[in-house]
């Protein structure tokens, strides 16, 4: 059996650190994630004025008086927060201009009701030089009433936008339909600590009442609910076992937890960390992902290559990106029998893989290759690797340390052969 750490959330601290903006003197957010997204981001709260830096696994922020105006194209387009970002400067200061966000471009991802919600706080918004212009009518942003809601569910980001305006806003908004995922709960505490008063009511509700300048407040970045999934699925496709320490049951949704238990994963809490292992052969089974506390969209593509090695057939729904099907010919190239109908996949198991040379464009879809040619006979080379470091910190070595035969290729940084 092997041990193995997990990082920091990816998806929590890029949040954090775009509320940390929204405050006043210097923030630690510790336990942040050693990702390439998070150097992005200390770059853009450079580029805004902070003083801002990355010791250890330390995230430091200590924002200026008055932040910039504008976040570089170049670094904005890089990852998904950018909206966000966005939000908290404008919040802030009353004005800022931002690119289209980047992130994972497996599917078109708006972003409307991040507009909507700067709006509907007394923002002019216009599209121009190729991103977004927005500047407050009045010197702070005024209360507000919304929903989150989209046809696919709340938008998280699109609540963490909300919530930053609402925050610094004129008097009390109530937002509708609000996203509970835990990056937006772990925001949500985060900026009360530091002063704010958002107070979570039944119903997915929010009452906030704004302020007129949050303090500052330093936290931590939970377990990578993400990693610890990867991981765990690595163990089941190799039929191994794992302790991941840092982390319980609790950090994983119950969609998760009752799929992958019903396939024969067993997974329980012991007092150093969370024990994983295969309960027997892979059974067949029904991802359906959803808003928290559902099955996480971002362990689909993973779930989808254990499903290829289970005894039978199986269901994957995906229901928050109808399109997020990215890995589905990477994993054909291993042998997968995929069937794909609109949001549905149709896997037929257990396939033997062999060896392939595939490349993966997104995070998910890269790191689900990566599982595929665990479970291959032969050497895979896997291409797309600069993917794999916006998320995981480490997750090659990790796995190495498991146990994994992986090479990086000389002179091809974005390869990996295992
Ligand atoms: C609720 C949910 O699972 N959110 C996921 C989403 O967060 P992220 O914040 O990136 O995306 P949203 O939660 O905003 O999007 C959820 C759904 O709403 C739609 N939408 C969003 C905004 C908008 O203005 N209009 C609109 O229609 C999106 O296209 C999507 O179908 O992607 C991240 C990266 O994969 C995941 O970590 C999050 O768990
Ligand atoms: C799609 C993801 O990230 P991002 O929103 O940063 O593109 C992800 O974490 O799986």
């Amino acid at each position: 059996m092997g041990t193995c750490p997990v990082q920091g959330s990816k998806n929590v601290a890029l949040h954090l650190y775009a509320a940390a903006l929204l405050m006043r003197g210097p923030v630690t957010i510790h336990n942040a994630p050693a990702i390439t997204d998070t150097a992005v981001c200390v770059e853009i709260a450079t580029h805004l004025g902070a003083q801002a830096g990355y010791v250890g696994t330390d995230f430091h922020v200590t924002p200026p008086a008055r932040l910039g105006d504008s976040i570089p194209a170049e670094l904005g387009r890089r990852i998904r927060p950018t909206a966000c970002f966005g939000a908290a400067v404008l919040a802030s200061t009353g004005r800022i201009w931002f690119p289209l966000p980047g992130g994972d471009a497996f599917c078109d991802r708006p972003i409307g009701l991040h507009l909507t919600a700067m709006a509907n706080a007394g923002a002019t918004v216009e599209n121009r030089h190729g991103g977004v212009d927005v500047r407050l009518t009045d010197a702070r942003p005024k209360a507000f009433s919304m929903s989150l809601n989209t046809p696919f569910g709340p938008s998280l980001g699109a609540t963490v936008t909300a919530l930053f305006m609402a925050v610094r806003a004129n008097g009390t908004s109530v937002l509708e339909d609000i996203s509970v995922e835990p990056e937006v709960l772990h925001t949500v505490d985060f900026l009360n600590s530091a002063g704010a008063r958002i107070e979570l009511l039944p119903g997915n509700r929010a009452e906030i009442t704004g302020v007129d300048e949050l303090g500052h407040a330093d936290c931590t970045v939970p377990a990578d609910r993400l990693e610890v999934g990867t991981i765990a699925i690595a163990a089941a496709i190799t039929g191994g076992q794992v302790l991941l320490t840092d982390t319980r049951r609790a950090d994983l949704t119950p969609g998760f937890l009752d799929c992958v238990e019903a396939i024969g994963m067993v997974l329980h809490d012991q007092p150093d960390g969370l024990f994983v292992r295969m309960d027997d052969e892979i059974r067949p089974g029904e991802v359906v992902t959803g808003p928290h506390p559902e099955f996480p969209t971002d362990l689909q593509p993973q779930a989808t290559t254990l499903l290829t090695q289970a005894n039978g057939t199986s269901q994957v729904v995906e229901r928050v990106y109808q399109q997020r099907a990215t890995h589905t010919p990477g994993l054909r190239a291993f042998g997968a029998d995929i069937e794909q109908e609109g949001n549905r996949l149709k896997i037929s198991g257990p396939t033997a893989f062999t060896a392939a040379d595939v490349e993966g464009n997104d995070i998910r879809c890269v790191t689900a290759l990566v599982l595929a040619a665990l479970a291959a006979r032969g050497e895979s080379r896997i291409a797309g690797l600069y993917h794999l470091a916006r998320g995981y910190g480490a997750l090659v070595p990790k796995l190495i340390a498991l146990g994994a035969e992986i090479t990086f290729v000389e002179n091809d940084p974005g390869m990996i052969a295992p």
